[in-house]
């Protein structure tokens, strides 16, 4: 099976404090990957790491089999990122943006085509924002730009998706429609890396749990679904008859 992420001995440094200290991590094509961990472990570092937007100290990665300095074919990667960071001073609308998600795809000088503007219209669709194409984005509260960063990704029509935190700050209606999305490109062989606190509806998608805890990957195995909610990083809620039960495969926490 194809090898979309290929990360060995990965090590990344901000502001000379180690915040990945030695990362293997293989993600294969098809895989739906939840990166799990506590505030701070360095969930999103590892996601940018993957993606060359954060340069390793030590170790390597591969995307698709090339350096990301090498890498050319951003349109099979779709990303959304933790915040909206588009438009800045500058208006755009809903549809500029999501249409945004079809610029790697484009070649050079060659005009929007019907393809690029059907894609963009279903991924408007797929995320409950087409009546409001034509809003600007910076109207919207942070749920719907979000909502409106995984349509860009969408409309890229990319072979992996790689999303950070993508049902923080959104409502459990829109939670459950990105599930339906997802669980619908994954039946079509996409891949999948997701960071996340909580998984919510997501959750029966995930075909592997990857845990970082300090920078480090303390599980690496089958997902959550056995223990539920409560047993998830981030969520402290000791369950009153934990000692009664078996142990979780998501022994992570630190031992007191
Ligand atoms: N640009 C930066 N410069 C310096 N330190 C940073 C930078 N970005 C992140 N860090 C630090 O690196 C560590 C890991 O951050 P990261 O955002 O990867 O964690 P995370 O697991 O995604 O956290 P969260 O769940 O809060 O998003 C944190 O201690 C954070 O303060």
């Amino acid at each position: 099976m194809e090898e979309a992420f290929t990360m060995r001995g990965g090590q990344v440094s901000l502001d000379h404090r180690p915040v990945l200290r030695g990362i293997d991590l293989t993600v294969r094509s098809g895989e739906v990957v939840a990166v799990l961990g506590a505030n701070g472990s360095g969930k999103s570092t590892l996601v940018r790491a993957l993606l060359g937007l954060v340069p390793l100290s030590g170790g390597s990665t591969l995307l698709y089999g090339t350096p990301p300095a090498r890498f050319r074919d951003w349109w099979r990667i779709g990303y959304v990122p933790q915040r909206l960071s588009v438009g800045g001073g500058v208006p755009s609308t809903i549809r500029e943006v999501v249409a945004s998600g079809r610029i790697a795809r484009q070649r050079r000088l060659r005009p929007t085509s019907a393809a690029d503007a059907a894609a963009t219209a279903r991924a408007l669709e797929a995320v409950g924002l087409a009546d409001r194409a034509g809003d600007p984005v910076q109207a919207l509260s942070g749920g719907q730009q979000q909502r409106v960063l995984i349509a860009r990704a969408l409309a890229g029509e990319p072979d992996t998706f790689v999303m950070d935190e993508p049902t923080a700050g959104v409502d459990a209606a829109s939670q459950q429609m990105l599930a339906d999305t997802l669980a619908r490109l994954v039946a079509e062989g996409r891949t999948v890396v997701l960071v996340a606190h909580e998984l919510g509806p997501l959750e029966p998608l995930v075909t592997r749990a990857v845990v970082i805890r300090d920078g480090c990957v303390c599980h690496d195995g089958p997902p959550p679904h056995a223990v539920g909610t409560h047993a998830l990083p981030g969520h402290d809620h000791v369950h009153p008859h934990a000692a009664e039960e078996p142990a979780s495969p998501l022994e992570w926490r630190p031992a007191p």
